[in-house]
């Protein structure tokens, strides 16, 4: 799936100057497989951005088509699908269940497309040394840990598209790099592509592409 942007700008951002760099109100299209940096200071609209993408907000000016179909034109029932099977997130505030067991909130979106066995998504909360937390309840763990957990959760279902708003903002450097190689190594495995917003910081990631806002 790609998706195609045509002068789209967010309404609460539609009175404010934007950069030339900006792509509020400008046309380009993402393509599926392409890795790519969301760049933004503060209040620049990347969380604007990826809740308009999730079918969150529609509190927009201009167009966006995932292929040839218009975001807006979607039914509840086929957002849902959309996002069980072609895009997946992760969300600055994670919603992640916090009464449930870090096991709970996996299996909950695991189950929906058995994307991953039990030891599989142990070997990955291994990968990110949060195995010992499978049977926490993610309310006490660290935010870090949620992170960490929100990320897991969002590679186990198929996608075209992996949209994450500043998903290691609780990391430190060491396990940035762990998330971002699990990550990599799904979106090379499935051949999707992913969407990274961020302050600013590559990452030493060697992104396909960077955009602004
Ligand atoms: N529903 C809304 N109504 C009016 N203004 C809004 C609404 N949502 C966001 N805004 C404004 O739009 C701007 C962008 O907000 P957004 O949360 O997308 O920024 P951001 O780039 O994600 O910021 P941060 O890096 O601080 O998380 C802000 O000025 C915010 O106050």
């Amino acid at each position: 799936m790609d998706i195609h942007f045509n002068n789209v700008i967010p309404i609460p951002l539609s009175g404010i100057q934007h950069s030339d760099k900006s792509i509020w109100g400008s046309e380009f299209s993402l393509h599926k497989g392409e890795k790519v940096m969301l760049n933004a200071s503060s209040g620049k609209g990347k969380t604007t951005f990826t809740h308009t993408l999730a079918g969150i907000r529609k509190d927009f000016n201009g167009s966006i088509r995932f292929d040839e179909r218009e975001i807006t034109s979607f039914s509840p029932e086929e957002w849902a699908d959309l996002r069980k099977e072609q895009i997946s997130f992760v969300f600055q505030d994670l919603q992640l269940f916090s009464k449930l067991t870090v096991e709970e909130n996996l299996h909950l979106k695991n189950n929906l497309t058995d994307s991953f066995s039990s030891s599989e998504l142990k070997q990955m909360l291994e990968e990110l040394e949060i195995d010992d937390k499978w049977s926490v309840p993610c309310g006490i763990l660290s935010m870090g840990q949620q992170q960490r957990v929100a990320i897991i959760r969002a590679l186990c279902q198929p996608f075209d598209w992996l949209l994450m708003d500043e998903p290691f903002s609780n990391l430190d450097v060491e396990n940035t790099q762990r998330a971002l190689s699990l990550i990599n190594n799904r979106v090379n495995d499935i051949k999707s592509g992913f969407i990274l917003t961020t302050l600013g910081e590559n990452h030493n990631f060697d992104f396909d592409r960077e955009l602004n806002l």
